[in-house]
């Protein structure tokens, strides 16, 4: 089977079939002699077109089985397999991003007014507000303070530590991954944090997610309450790319890591004996 061929010897890249003269491709035949001067960079991969031909047709699981076979002119087998292995995983993440962002792109629909779904964009500035970090705290200190009983003192006094956690830890991999957001979005949210202009993981995704186990775990609710909840959660993240403020992979690992961090709320419990201890400290 033919294959391409490079015209332009600085930009073959890793390929040894790659030949170049003048930056285009073209495609050669594997069984034809080659031309040396329009393929310079073959005789760095060894002369015979037969030996490229081999290390291309060479798979690396392959080569490493049969390393005395192929008698590789550029080195050990397990070279070229670690060689090639960056090489296969840097394709991988970039074909990830491309289609991360193609994706991102295409489902900002209410990016703007003037978007295919401009007219919904009010609605997921609600939903995108009922996400957000400050009503939450302001919410769960205020049922705090009105509440009557030791059980939901300590319920609420969790969900504020579970949030304050929140905000600390995707601000911490925010400040980090330092990933900027989607290009289409319109950066008009209230209230936000220095980190907050960036976009990797999406705090909004990650407070629904923690928020809405937490509610399903600590609240009795009827079904049709628990399925709210539910779609709440998904909505909020949902909104985050339709908006444009995410791309696809912010909210999935954002909602990854807002149910772990409640495995973590969990863990670092405070029960009603730490909390007398507190408030008693704090009186
Ligand atoms: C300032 C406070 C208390 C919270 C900030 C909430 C906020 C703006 C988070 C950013 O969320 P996304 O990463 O989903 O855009």
């Amino acid at each position: 089977m033919p294959s391409p061929k490079v015209k332009n010897p600085g930009r073959s890249g890793g390929s040894p079939v790659l030949g170049s003269s003048n930056g285009r491709y073209e495609f050669l035949s594997l069984t034809k002699p080659l031309n040396r001067s329009s393929s310079p960079h073959l005789q760095r991969q060894g002369s015979d077109p037969t030996t490229a031909r081999l290390r291309v047709s060479e798979s690396p699981t392959r080569r490493r089985g049969s390393s005395s076979s192929t008698g590789s002119a550029s080195g050990p087998p397990e070279e070229d397999t670690l060689r090639l292995n960056p090489s296969f995983i840097r394709v991988a993440l970039s074909s990830l991003l491309a289609i991360d962002l193609w994706t991102s792109k295409r489902l900002g629909v209410c990016a703007c007014e003037d978007s295919s779904w401009g007219s919904m964009r009010p609605l997921m500035k609600l939903v995108e507000i009922s996400g957000h970090g400050i009503p939450w705290l302001a919410g769960t200190a205020y049922c705090l303070y009105k509440s009557d009983s030791a059980a939901g003192q300590e319920v609420m006094l969790n969900l504020l530590m579970g949030l304050v956690l929140d905000l600390v830890l995707v601000a911490i991999v925010k400040a980090v991954v330092r990933r900027r957001r989607p290009a289409h979005n319109r950066m008009d949210m209230f209230a936000t944090f220095s980190v907050d202009c960036y976009s990797f993981p999406s705090g909004h995704a990650t407070r629904a997610a923690m928020c809405g186990r937490f509610l399903l775990t600590h609240l009795v609710l009827a079904a049709p309450l628990r399925v709210l909840v539910l779609l709440w959660s998904c909505l909020v993240g949902l909104s985050r790319v339709l908006l444009g403020r995410h791309n696809v992979t912010d909210v999935m690992f954002g909602f990854w890591m807002g149910y772990c961090q409640y495995n973590l709320v969990e863990m670092l419990w405070l029960s009603p004996q730490t909390l007398q201890t507190l408030l008693g400290q704090l009186a």
